[in-house]
């Protein structure tokens, strides 16, 4: 069968999203208004030259001053809780059952809310969300490399109070040309003291040292991208051996030039070498995507079959920051809902 007609309906995951990445153009004029605040911009078309990267986007960096453009109409309760649900109501739309949404509290904290208010609202908005729509929905709070250790340590003792209560693990993004991860092993060796599970963004605006670095010392269980991981052959090995997730996000990948291009885009390479990844949409307002586009772009590329694309949603429950009893009745799921579509996961060669 064409793994381009069913993609639409096969039940999805999406481990790795930004909340000020996936803001409807609609909800921001809305925001600007309800605020006060100018924009400028009259309509929704209009405002995608500020929101979205162009196709010539050079770098991460470039990438990353999208941001600041949506970012001081997201400092409000009502603003957090607003954006949180409206993911959880665009992951419906594309099939998805589970999202892991995440966000960093203290770019949040202009209008005076506290890092745990933050954290408060955004989990109340997935709450709502995930009554409405049906989608299993969980927050990441993210610290960034460009704040200071403290700020960032911060982020991780408000993050350890929402732990079973909304909220399941940490990460730390940012430029990673600019600041290197192992400036922040304090922060991650307070998250593991706290039992808080690790992601980071490695790998992607730098090379696979920092996924060496993220793994063995700052203690992560999956990695953010980490799609430059072939250029060090020893620490591929030590990726596959202990079986770290990459949270691939195929179409951001391209725009930040992490990747030359698509012939240069290792999935199928990993897929063949064992390395376990799953497909994520990254910022789908930022990047024009959705996790249907990012499913469907990989199979055309690289002939992915149905087969091949069940196993790496499967890998994505399997990765997902969900306790035990909560994963196992989530693969349920997923296993029961692919059954009924006819879809089996292929195994994936050639650990398993
Ligand atoms: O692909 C990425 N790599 C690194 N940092 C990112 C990426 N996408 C978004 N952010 C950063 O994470 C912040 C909180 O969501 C965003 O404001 C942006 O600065
Ligand atoms: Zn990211």
């Amino acid at each position: 069968m064409d793994p381009l007609r069913l993609i639409p309906e096969l039940p999805k995951v999406d481990l790795h999203v930004h909340l000020d990445g996936c803001i409807k153009p609609a909800t921001l004029l809305r925001l600007a208004s309800r605020q006060g605040m100018p924009i400028p911009a009259a309509s929704e078309e209009e405002l995608l030259q500020y929101v979205q990267v162009r196709e010539d986007c050079a770098s991460l960096t470039e990438y990353l001053t999208k941001f600041d453009f949506v970012l001081p109409y997201l400092q409000t309760s009502e603003a957090l809780e607003q954006v949180a649900y409206e993911v959880v109501e665009q992951a419906a739309e594309q099939r998805i059952r589970y999202i892991e949404v995440r966000f960093a509290p203290q770019l949040h904290r202009s209008a005076g809310l506290t890092a745990s208010q933050t954290i408060y609202h955004v989990v109340q908005g997935l709450r709502r969300g995930e009554a409405d729509f049906g989608v299993k929905a969980r927050a990441i709070a993210i610290c960034m490399r460009h704040h200071t250790v403290s700020a960032n340590l911060e982020v991780v003792e408000a993050a350890a109070r929402y732990i079973g209560h909304g909220l399941v693990a940490v990460d730390l993004a940012g430029d990673e040309s600019a600041y290197p991860a192992a400036l922040f092993r304090e922060v991650f060796e307070s998250a593991r003291s706290c039992g808080i599970s690790i992601t980071i963004h490695a790998g992607e605006a730098s090379g696979a040292e920092n996924i060496e670095e993220a793994v063995l010392r700052l203690g992560a269980e999956r990695i953010g991208h980490g799609v430059r991981l072939r250029e060090d052959d020893s620490i591929l090995h030590l990726v596959r051996e202990r079986q770290i997730p990459l949270e691939l996000c195929p179409t951001s990948n391209i725009q930040t030039k992490a990747v030359d291009g698509w012939e240069a885009y290792p999935i199928r390479q990993y897929y063949d070498q064992g390395v376990k990844f799953t497909v994520n949409t990254d910022n789908p307002g930022v990047s024009g995507t959705n996790i249907t586009k990012e499913y469907q772009v990989i199979a055309q590329k690289f002939g992915f079959t149905l087969g091949e694309i069940s196993r790496m949603i499967l890998n994505g429950v399997e990765a997902s920051f969900l306790e035990p009893n909560e994963k196992q009745a989530l693969k349920r799921d997923f296993e029961s809902v692919l059954h009924r579509l006819g879809v089996y996961g292929s195994p994936q060669p050639p650990l398993n």
